[in-house]
Parts: structure tokens; C-alpha cells; sequence
């Protein structure tokens, strides 16, 4: 099978990054999507982050019942910070019958120079992008692994959402309603 890994800290995961899955499913350029929940992103805070068994809880709530789309704790078991390459290679090696490319946004292509082993996975895996308000990369937006995904832009970010949250702003419809009662159960801040 070909399956697209969307990475993500998802702390937590809301409308947007829905939103883009649901397209990539739509145009049928993988039979499926893994959500992987990154522990630790190598170029973010921890104190930013929600705790990883949660994050995965939201992701598999914001799922239930989609057909074609996983929830991962791949990385929960590897080294941190969580590098992609080394977990697109452990992926590789675990599941040699699947072939694995990575969906990112525009913002993070911009500081993709900045990923340990960026050009390898490139060369060896391969992208696919979708746009985000304000950033272009043209030099790798032009790579033959790159392929484009023009998807729907929603101006949500995790960030604003624990914004709101410390704010006792409500989240929906930010994130879906079975997320929302999650945050609501727990004491993040
Ligand atoms: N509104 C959105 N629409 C589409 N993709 C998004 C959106 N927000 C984030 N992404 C993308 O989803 C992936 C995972 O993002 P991440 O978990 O860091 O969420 P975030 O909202 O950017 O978080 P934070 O605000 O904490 O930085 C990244 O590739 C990021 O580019
Ligand atoms: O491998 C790297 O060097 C690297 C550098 C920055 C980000 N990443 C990964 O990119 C994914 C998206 O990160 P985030 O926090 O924006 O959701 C997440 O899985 C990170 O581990 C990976």
C-alpha cells in the first residue's frame, strides 16, 4: 500500500489538520493516511506541548469512524527528539511491503533546510505539500518528489487553540465536539 504520514506535535490536533487529511483521501494520492504524534518535535519547546498519551487520545477521537486514516505512536517507542528520517527508516525496515511518503504544510517547507537529513528524505521518500497562508519554498516546491496538494486553508493553530482554552474561550469549532469535551475533562495548561 501507499501510505502518506502526516507528522505532527499535535498539541492538540484540530479543524485544520482534518481538513487537510480529508482532502488528501479525497484525491486518492495514497490509500491511506497515518496521523503520527511526534513526542518531541527537534525544533520545538517542550513546555508547548501536551502530554503524548493525550495528544494520540485527541487524534483517535477526532478520527473514530474515518475510514482510510490512523492514529500512530510509532514514535512514542524511538529515540527523541523525534527526527523523521530515522523514523521513515525504522518505518521502512517494519513494514517493507508499504512505500511511505510525508504530507507537510508550506510553513513547514519553508524551514525544511533545517530537518536533520532533509535532502534524503527528499530523494528517498518524498513530499507532499499543501500551501499555507505566507510561505513558499520554490526550489523544492519544483523537486520531482514533491507533489502538490491544493487544499483548503483553514487559519487554526494549536497554539491559538490553548490560547482560547486558557482564555475559557470555547474550542469548538475548532476542533470537533469529541475533542473539545476531552480538553474540557483535563487540567492542561
Ligand atoms: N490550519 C492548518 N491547516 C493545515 N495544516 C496545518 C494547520 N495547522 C498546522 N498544520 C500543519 O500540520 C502539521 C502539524 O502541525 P502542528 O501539530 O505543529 O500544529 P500547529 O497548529 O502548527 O501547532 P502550533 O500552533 O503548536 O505550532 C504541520 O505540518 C503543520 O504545517
Ligand atoms: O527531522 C527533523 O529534523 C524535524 C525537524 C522539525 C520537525 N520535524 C517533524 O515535523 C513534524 C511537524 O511538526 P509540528 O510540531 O509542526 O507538528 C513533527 O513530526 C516533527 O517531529 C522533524
Amino acid at each position: 500500500m501507499k501510505i502518506t504520514l502526516y507528522f505532527g506535535s499535535f498539541s492538540p490536533i484540530h479543524n485544520g489538520h482534518l481538513a487537510i487529511a480529508h482532502k488528501l483521501l479525497k484525491e486518492k494520492l495514497s490509500d491511506e493516511l497515518w496521523l503520527v504524534v511526534s513526542p518531541q518535535n527537534p525544533l520545538k519547546e517542550e513546555e508547548l506541548l501536551w502530554p503524548e498519551a493525550d495528544r494520540l487520545a485527541m487524534v483517535q477521537l477526532a478520527i473514530e469512524g474515518k475510514e482510510g486514516i490512523k492514529a500512530s505512536d510509532y514514535e512514542f517507542h524511538l529515540p527523541r527528539p523525534s527526527y523523521t528520517y530515522q523514523t521513515l527508516l525504522r518505518l521502512k525496515q517494519d513494514f517493507p511491503q508499504h512505500s511511505f511518503n510525508v504530507l507537510i504544510g508550506g510553513d513547514n517547507l519553508q524551514a525544511f533546510d533545517h530537518w536533520r537529513d532533509h535532502r534524503k528524505i527528499l530523494d528517498e521518500f518524498g513530499l507532499i505539500v499543501y500551501p499555507r497562508p505566507g510561505y513558499e519554498n520554490e526550489e523544492l516546491a519544483n523537486h520531482p518528489n514533491v507533489t502538490l496538494l491544493n487544499a483548503p486553508l483553514l487559519d487554526i493553530s494549536s497554539t491559538e487553540i490553548r490560547e482560547r482554552l486558557s482564555k475559557g474561550l470555547s474550542l469548538v469549532p475548532l476542533v470537533p465536539q469529541k475533542v473539545a469535551d476531552y480538553i474540557q475533562t483535563k487540567n492542561f495548561n
